[in-house]
């Protein structure tokens, strides 16, 4: 099978005012199609980097980096992203946010409204489909920015940090919906995370990164059912065991 995202011998270096910064050392990885794979590590050790590799944002110094087979050399429509904070158009209502993907891609007015109404259906925001982004509160703009995402159905869905802004309790709501859309979906996802507890629940692997230069220095299966709540993941021993590994793994590298 071909695996939706591969990295081989990736290196990336910044030139920054101060010098240069080795972002990422010889980074190989491979995901498969419906893998979700969340990155903790250190604050500064590449977490972002990867994924804006992967994104196509950035272009890595050095080595190869594919989806589904195919060379990355730009940001492309299979590769959704979804940032920390969302980045809604003002002028839009919350429906035109999340049909505005598949304007771009000319898709009829009949079938946007339709895809974008099921999309503001599974993210709960259907009564809210005429109502403008500042009508909002920051888990709903989040919600709308993950529909508009996934409306244009990337095969790869890129999130860097999405919940980090977010207050607990949001957070947790949203975390068990994204789990259980990605668990309908099928997509595969890269997940950029400081929590590791939120990387153990909502993962099938989790990668632990050190920093300067960047490198994956745990690589780790999680065992559970892509049909269980967070609320059980939350107390199975597996997942427990799992959060432990994370956790020696990133704190053996501060
Ligand atoms: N545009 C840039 N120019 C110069 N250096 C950069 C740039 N972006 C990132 N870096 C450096 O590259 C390293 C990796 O940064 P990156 O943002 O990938 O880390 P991170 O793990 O995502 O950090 P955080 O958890 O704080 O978001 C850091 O040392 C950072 O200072």
């Amino acid at each position: 099978m071909t695996p939706r995202v591969r990295l081989s011998g990736v290196d990336h270096t910044y030139q920054g005012r101060s010098g240069s910064v080795q972002a990422l050392d010889r980074t190989d990885l491979t995901i498969q199609p419906g893998e979700f794979v969340s990155v903790v590590g250190a604050s500064g050790c590449g977490k972002t980097t990867l994924l804006r590799i992967v994104a196509g944002f950035v272009r890595a110094t050095s080595g190869t980096v594919e989806v589904d087979g195919d060379q990355v050399t730009g940001p492309a429509p299979e590769r959704g992203v979804v940032f920390q904070r969302p980045s809604l158009y003002p002028w839009l209502s919350v429906a035109g946010n999340v049909e505005f993907g598949l304007k771009m891609r000319r898709v009829p007015r009949a079938e946007r409204r339709e895809t974008a109404r099921r999309y503001l259906e599974l993210v709960g925001l259907a009564d809210f489909a005429d109502a403008a982004p500042y009508e909002l509160s920051g888990g709903m703009q989040q919600r709308c920015q993950i529909a508009r995402v996934l409306a244009t159905e990337p095969s790869t869905v890129l999130m860097d940090e999405p919940f980090g802004a977010l207050d607990a309790l949001t957070r947790e709501k949203l975390q068990a919906e994204l789990r259980a859309l990605w668990a309908a979906e099928e997509r595969t996802v890269l997940f950029v995370t400081h929590s590791v507890e939120e990387a153990v629940l909502l993962s099938t692997r989790v990668l632990v990164m050190s920093p300067r230069p960047g490198r994956v220095i745990l690589d780790l299966p999680i065992a559970s059912d892509p049909a269980d709540d967070l609320a059980t993941l939350r107390t199975s021993p597996d997942v427990l065991a799992a959060a432990e590994k994370v956790r020696a793994a990133v704190t053996a590298i501060h």
